[in-house]
């Protein structure tokens, strides 16, 4: 076992959140053990102005920590599982995937509450493609306005640029003791997260045995495996986060392993949707599967359009 544990993480409030709810884990698991936090800049916390898919790359929020790790400054990186690419570079693993709590998305609307009950041709604030690209779906008429940066810069923006709704992650919000601000948590059915949405991803050296044995106990079976699932889709649409893709996968109680996707063009007027289930230990398959499949049924196409377009 290591004498001390070193770990990477961003420096906004919801990463720091994240790091020390890790670091507290590990302290009440290894009193002996020295966890030292060290903050650290990305590519994604340095261009605050410009939405991220037009940013593009993968890795925005994560590849600082990585090379990092890989330089042996820091023994593990604490990110949303939301922001990790598909693929991780050589050498490093996900050590662990934490138990997923809260994987929807909120609707923040202090007039209007909810969705059906926003104004036609309401202002809503959103960076996201996925949940534009949902949101107009359901309603053609909303105005979606780009809306970047840290979860309190964004909360303020509701006021400052003058929004009748903004939508952000429930697990975030809750993260940080604001789930107060929430006045709906969208349905599936409505809106679907983005892959690995409300888990947390530990990310360590592949060679670093210490390590990797030290996170094992952080790690979620269930989540880790329905995050597989997700995280399978993806990386056969090809597509980083910045895809209007929906997708969760959840366990029911028998053990079955669902997923649940859809594939949107960006104003949420071509839509494909699908579900599969499967065995936990096939999660993998089911993933691509799906995907395969509703690539097949129209998804090709839709993407296609997204990046002869951009
Ligand atoms: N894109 C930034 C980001 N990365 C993870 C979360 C929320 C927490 C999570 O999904 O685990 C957020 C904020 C948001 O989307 O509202």
């Amino acid at each position: 076992m290591k004498q001390k544990l070193v770990i990477g993480t961003r420096g906004s409030k919801l990463a720091l959140w994240q790091a020390n709810y890790v670091a507290g884990c590990l302290r009440a698991r290894y009193p002996a053990v020295e966890i030292v936090l060290k903050n650290m800049v990305t590519t994604g916390d340095r261009i605050l102005d410009v939405p991220l898919a037009k940013i593009g790359g993968k890795g925005l929020f994560t590849k600082e920590l990585e090379v990092a790790m890989l330089n042996g400054e820091i023994d593990l990186a604490v990110h949303s599982l939301k922001d990790m690419p598909t693929e991780l570079p050589a050498g490093l693993v996900l050590a662990a995937v934490t138990d997923r709590v809260d994987p929807g998305d909120a609707l923040i609307s202090p007039a209007y509450k909810t969705l059906a009950n926003l104004p036609v041709n309401a202002r809503v604030g959103t960076s996201s493609l996925r949940r534009k690209a949902q949101l107009l779906n359901a309603r053609p008429d909303l105005v979606i306005v780009d809306l970047r940066g840290n979860l309190d810069t964004r909360l303020k923006k509701l006021t400052t640029e003058n929004l009748d709704a903004i939508l952000l992650a429930v697990a975030g919000l809750k993260r940080l003791g604001w789930d107060a601000h929430i006045t709906q948590i969208l349905p599936q059915d409505i809106c679907l997260p983005a892959v690995g949405q409300g888990a947390l991803a530990l990310e360590a050296r592949a060679e670093d045995t210490a390590t990797l044995a030290m996170l094992q106990f952080l790690d979620h079976e269930p989540t880790r495996q329905a995050t597989l699932a997700e995280r399978s889709f993806l990386s056969e649409v090809e597509g980083g986060c910045q895809i209007p893709i929906g997708v969760y996968g959840q366990l029911d109680r028998a053990g079955q392993l669902s997923l649940n996707a859809v594939i949107m063009s960006p104003d949420g007027k071509e839509v494909v949707r699908d579900t599969a289930h499967g065995r936990p230990a096939a999660a993998a398959v089911l993933g691509q599967t799906l995907a395969v499949r509703m690539l097949d049924n129209g998804g090709r196409e839709i993407l296609a359009q997204l990046f002869t377009t951009k």
